[in-house]
């Protein structure tokens, strides 16, 4: 692509907590920051990992010393080449939705995490089906309490709640030039705030909102035709005519104008396997090792495109989030140089501890830790502070020592809460009155 990603306006909210924007700029933006950096903009064909060489798509040939692989993740869809089948990732993809849903009078959501939330908040003038495996809405972000808070902002008149804080200013591409390369690659991901760069409205005036299908999953798609030829073709009256039909595993059928499939992220390793030995994760990204080294010798990898393979500390998780691409980018490029000059490198103080700052619903969210009480199995307690349509705080404790939290809404506990989890304080005298409103947590621990 001509544009490249940057990051702007970084704020280091907490020890771990950080804010920025993110803005497409031209290349050239970059290469006159960093006179050391040149951009070539063609994609990697080709890599020969022994002979240290790439292969790019216009035919050049690259040797290097050290390489670090960013390429990123691409939407795993539900099926692939369905053209009532659409995945979200980029600019392209984004300004595709767009202009398919401003002639939409219903989409059908598959998928129940971040793009899904973001989506069905967003969306606007047409009647959505959101289907979800889960009992709850936004199960990789949240518990059901959290998503009991959130579910009436999605009936609740959008505009009382929008809120002041933009984090990232999203550019479409204006000129064009788009981002897949010749042969269709996917540009670089959307991240934070995507929407809001583009207008996400259908036809229908006062649509009738979102409709969640708990507890299922798609059992076939149909196009109109295969729809008219099948026995379903009886449901027609009922149904309606609609350029695709999807028929759920709980037997209710929607017909719709497109699917939106949100089911998550699959890494772009392909074009870097052929005749190398990488070690692949069993999510098929990257394996990396503390030094963000893959198994290949000189070859790094940071972002999506990889699967960090350390021992975790025990409060931080992969998630394939921007925070972590651009902590993981910052820290491989260390690694790359302390190695060059032979140098000692610690992990880097950002594994320590998961932290992600968001918006869902129009409100601030704040992940830290075991937000979701991760792998704590059984052996965990959980306190809860709710005021609706306010707040929705969720401490998560192990032994009495704070391992998580997930704070909705403007509570500004997240550096109490970040301090609390990092020096492991016993907390388990205080009891509930860890949350009582009544107390100014952030003066007592001060
Ligand atoms: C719709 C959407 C919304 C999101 N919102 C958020 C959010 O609010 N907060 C958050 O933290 N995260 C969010 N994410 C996730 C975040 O965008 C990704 O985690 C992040 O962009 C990963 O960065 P990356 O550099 O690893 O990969 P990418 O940003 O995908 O960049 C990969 C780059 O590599 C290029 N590339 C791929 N293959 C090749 C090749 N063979 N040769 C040359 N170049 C190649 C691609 O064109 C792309 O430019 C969102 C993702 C999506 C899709
Ligand atoms: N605000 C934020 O932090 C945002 C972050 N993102 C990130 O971008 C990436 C892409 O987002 P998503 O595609 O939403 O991925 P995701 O990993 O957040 O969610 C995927 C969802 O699809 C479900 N799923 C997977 N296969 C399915 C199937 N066959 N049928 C039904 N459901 C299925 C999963 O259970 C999960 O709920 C993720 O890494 C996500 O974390 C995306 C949007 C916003």
């Amino acid at each position: 692509s001509p544009l490249v990603k940057t990051v702007t306006n970084f704020k280091q909210v907490s020890k771990t907590l950080e804010e920025f924007d993110i803005e497409e700029q031209p290349s050239s933006v970059l290469e006159e920051k960093y006179p050391n950096l040149k951009v070539l903009q063609s994609a990697v064909k080709l890599l020969r990992a022994k002979e240290h060489l790439l292969q790019a798509e216009n035919g050049q040939t690259f040797h290097y010393k050290k390489l670090c692989i960013c390429s990123g993740a691409r939407p795993k869809l539900l099926t692939q080449d369905n053209p009532h089948v659409l995945g979200i990732r980029d600019t392209d993809s984004a300004q595709e939705f767009q202009k398919r849903l401003s002639k939409a009078k219903r989409i059908v959501v598959i998928g129940n995490g971040g793009i899904a939330l973001e989506l069905v908040y967003e969306v606007e003038g047409c009647e959505v089906i959101w289907a979800v495996k889960d009992k709850a809405i936004g199960n990789t972000f949240f518990d059901a309490g959290a998503a009991q808070f959130l579910i009436p902002s999605l009936e609740a008149d959008k505009k009382e709640r929008s809120l002041p804080c933009k984090r990232a200013r999203y550019t479409t591409d204006k000129t064009g030039a788009g981002h897949s390369g010749a042969s269709g690659e996917l540009g670089s991901a959307l991240g934070p705030d995507w929407h809001e760069g583009i207008e996400l409205r259908g036809t229908v005036q006062n649509s009738s909102g979102v409709h969640v299908e708990y507890e299922c999953e798609v059992d076939t798609i149909y196009t109109q035709q295969e729809f008219l030829q099948s026995q379903l073709n009886t449901k027609k009256s009922e149904l309606g005519l609609w350029p695709a039909y999807v028929q759920l595993t709980n037997g209710k059928i929607y017909g719709c104008d497109f699917v939106v499939s949100a089911t998550g992220v699959v890494p772009n390793t392909d074009p870097f396997l052929t005749g190398n030995n990488f070690e692949l994760a069993g999510d098929h990204g990257l394996r990396v090792g503390d030094h963000m080294r893959t198994s290949e010798q000189d070859v790094y990898a940071a972002g999506d495109v990889c699967t960090t393979g350390w021992e975790p500390s025990a409060l931080w998780q992969q998630m394939r989030l921007w925070t972590q691409a651009r902590q993981m980018g910052w820290y491989a490029a260390r690694c790359m140089a302390a190695d060059v000059l032979e140098e000692p490198i610690e992990l880097d103080f950002c594994f320590e501890l998961f932290s992600h700052i968001t918006k869902f619903f129009s409100y601030k969210v704040v992940l830290l830790g075991k937000f979701n009480a991760q792998g704590l199995g059984q052996d965990h307690e959980l306190l809860v502070r709710c005021t609706k349509g306010q707040e929705y705080v969720k401490v998560v404790l192990t032994g009495g020592r704070m391992v998580g939290a997930v704070l909705i809404g403007e509570t500004d506990l997240e550096e109490t809460f970040e301090n609390l989890i990092l020096n492991q304080m016993d907390l388990s005298r205080y009891g509930e009155e860890l949350l009582n409103p009544n107390i100014d947590i952030e003066d007592y621990f001060d």
